[in-house]
């Protein structure tokens, strides 16, 4: 067996949820999501008085109780792990092995199964190449700046380091584009109402991280566009907006809330709602869309309203995996 021929590890990579939906889980998730200095940039003699202080004594109670609402019981997990391990399943089984085997597993920035646990199991398994692949399709710092710093991390410990690949970011690759515009159009046929307008509703981003140099914010406005021209909906007709604001600080908008309850009061009664940056449904999409969402546009004279699932492990979000996979595998395998 060559060098060539060893066995090559992918990790497919989310961001993570507490283990479990109670207030102490919540709190140490909380606790080591948000005092990573890529996701709250602010200087730590500031910031980690206030998050110990204050945000890690309220924020846990109140996120403990909506994990509660969405947690997936019979299994014991967050559907963002249980949709993370099933697309992890779906592509090992898709047999991406060449001359070397490919070996697909999952990780998660914060909480489990963490980026440095699955690059030490990789290693035992004789893995000397390792592909990571945030599934982040739009660039941010606090994402996927991050997933680099934690799998750096975990290699600084050793003396003999794996080779490493971190996937780019496709917020304008076409597969992305047709798996999104696919899924939308084949659930929008299956609501038994016609929106009169639809939101693309991405994670927002405080502006100073902007400011600062993110060009998150463009890379969703590209993704807005082609989604666009792919599907025939003007501006008017597919809405961008922002959700997921945290603290007081301003963020980048116009935020979700704010179209949901300008289209309301104008007189929209049939609403639907895509998150297209999650690749996996969540805490952000089920209940804050799901439920928060809907209810203030139900309450402020909507009529009809539908989220539209992310693409998950759907045929069509796999076959955009898939393409990502190989891509990032390609000349290793
Ligand atoms: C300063 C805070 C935050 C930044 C910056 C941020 C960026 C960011 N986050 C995602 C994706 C997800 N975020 C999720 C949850 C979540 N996000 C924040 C804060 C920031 N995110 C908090 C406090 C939480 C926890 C939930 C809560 O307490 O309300 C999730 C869902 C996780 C889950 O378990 O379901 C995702 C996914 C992106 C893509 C992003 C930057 C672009
Ligand atoms: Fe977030
Ligand atoms: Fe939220």
């Amino acid at each position: 067996m060559t060098s060539l021929e060893t066995p090559v590890g992918l990790l497919i990579i989310n961001l993570g949820t507490p283990d479990a939906p109670d207030v102490a889980s919540v709190r140490r998730y909380l606790a080591q999501f948000l005092s990573d200095p890529r996701v709250v940039d602010l200087p730590r003699l500031l910031w980690l008085p206030i998050l110990y202080g204050i945000v890690l004594n309220t924020r846990p109670k109140k996120s403990a109780h909506a994990y509660e609402t969405i947690w997936n019981h019979d299994i014991g997990e967050g559907p963002l792990k249980t949709i993370t391990r099933l697309q992890a399943e779906k592509l090992a089984a898709l047999g991406l092995s060449g001359k070397a085997p490919v070996i697909v597993d999952y990780a998660l920035r914060y909480g489990a199964p963490s980026i440095d646990a699955q690059i030490d199991a990789l290693m035992a398994k004789g893995c000397a190449r390792i592909v990571l692949l945030p599934l982040y399709p739009q660039y941010a710092a606090s994402t996927n700046a991050s997933v680099a710093d934690a799998a750096f991390a975990a290699v600084k410990r050793l003396r003999r380091q794996p080779a490493l690949r971190i996937g780019a970011p496709y917020y304008d690759d076409p597969a992305y584009i047709e798996a999104l515009a696919a899924r939308i159009t084949r659930d929008l046929a299956a609501l038994d109402f016609e929106p009169e307008v639809i939101i693309a509703s991405f994670h927002g981003l405080p502006q100073a991280q902007i400011d600062r140099g993110d060009p998150y914010r463009a890379h969703c406005e590209e993704t807005w566009r082609l989604l666009r021209a792919r599907l025939g909906m003007e501006e008017e007709k597919l809405r961008l907006s922002f959700q997921s604001r945290f603290g007081p600080a301003k963020w980048i908008g116009p935020y979700t809330s704010e179209v949901v309850e300008e289209l309301a009061t104008s007189g929209v009664k049939r609403l639907a709602i895509v998150a297209p940056g999650f690749s996996a449904d969540c805490l952000e999409t089920i209940e804050e869309l799901g439920v928060q969402i809907r209810d203030l546009f139900l309450q402020k004279g909507g009529e009809k309203f539908a989220r539209l699932s992310c693409l998950n492990d759907s045929e069509e979000g796999m076959a955009l995996v898939a393409t990502l996979a190989k891509r990032e595998l390609s000349g290793w395998i």
